[in-house]
């Protein structure tokens, strides 16, 4: 029987205090802004982008939602970006991903100035995150990294396998985890012979986008399991990217899906742009 890791709980508790730094800002005249650039009528982005509209609301960080037509040129969307740079009331700013295929999201991702990149996407908080240097962290990875933290796994000297190396989870995750110590291995696609790997993990990340593709066959016994996976099964119910009846038994924490990552991920998305604000605060001393 595993430990079950309560993402809305953890989540909800950092949120406290995440509002009670948006209280202090007020103190001192600033309010913390994010602005959500969703472009496009993507159902589930839209889902997406009212919970984070929502998540903002209710700790009284400012939020703008700026909805753009599907057809939107990529050079007008870059202009709104600009805009929103040179705003002093907007400190977060997030293009909802995907974009329509005719824009280019490497460009778009790139115009978004660094300070207030909240996402951790550009190229610049990338770099940054690879030296170790201080910068906003990718809100799923960081989120994950916080979950592990409250729940007082340790990871370093532990073998933590990821499978998937998306640059938005993948990725990262595996950074901030040898960061702290973890012996890290990368399987993705085309990776032969999965379950060997995945089998040694005492971590064992999923972020592939496939339903219930872990089961306990690629698990080994007391290992800690996190599920970064949103899929929708033949039902239409959210499932993650681990069977959970099947691998809870053996595991010693496992996150569910939903109520693990993705509420961390909005959690971790209110501490970058409030952290954002404060920045703004630092610089001006
Ligand atoms: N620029 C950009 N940044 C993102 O961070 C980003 C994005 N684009 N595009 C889409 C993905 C997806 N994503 C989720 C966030 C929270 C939940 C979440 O809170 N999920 C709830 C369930 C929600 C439900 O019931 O539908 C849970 O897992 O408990 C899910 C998915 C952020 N994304």
């Amino acid at each position: 029987m595993a430990s079950i890791i309560n993402g809305k709980e953890i989540g909800q508790q950092i949120r406290q205090s995440i509002a009670d730094r948006v209280v202090k800002l007020k103190e001192q005249g600033v309010t913390a802004g994010l602005a959500v650039i969703l472009v496009g009528d993507n159902p589930a982005s839209q889902t997406y982008v009212r919970n984070k509209q929502k998540s903002c609301e209710a700790i009284g960080i400012y939020s703008e939602l700026i909805k753009l037509p599907e057809e939107t040129k990529e050079e007008e969307l870059l202009e709104h970006i600009k805009t929103l740079n040179n705003r002093q009331d907007i400190h977060g700013i997030l293009v909802q991903l995907p974009l329509p295929k005719h824009i280019n999201e490497d460009n778009v991702i790139a115009t978004i100035s660094p300070d207030k990149d909240v996402d951790g996407f550009s190229p610049i908080s990338v770099g940054k995150m690879m030296l170790g240097q201080d910068t906003f962290l990718p809100c799923t990875p960081f989120g994950v990294m916080k979950l592990l933290e409250f729940s007082g796994v340790e990871l370093a000297g532990k073998h933590a396998v990821i499978v998937g190396r998306s640059h938005i989870v993948g990725k990262p995750m595996g950074q901030l985890l040898l960061q702290k110590d973890a012996t890290v291995t990368y399987t993705h696609s085309k990776t032969k012979d999965l379950p060997s790997f995945t089998k040694q993990a005492d971590i064992l990340i999923a972020a592939v986008g496939r339903a219930n593709f872990i089961t306990s066959e690629h698990v080994k016994p007391d290992a800690v399991v996190i599920d970064v996976g949103i899929n929708r099964d033949e039902n239409n119910k959210l499932v993650g990217d681990v069977d959970f009846t099947d691998v809870e038994p053996i595991a010693s924490h496992i996150t569910p899906v939903p109520g693990g990552v993705g509420p961390m991920t909005i959690t971790m998305l209110l501490y970058n742009t409030v952290q954002s604000a404060e920045n703004t605060l630092q610089q001006d001393k």
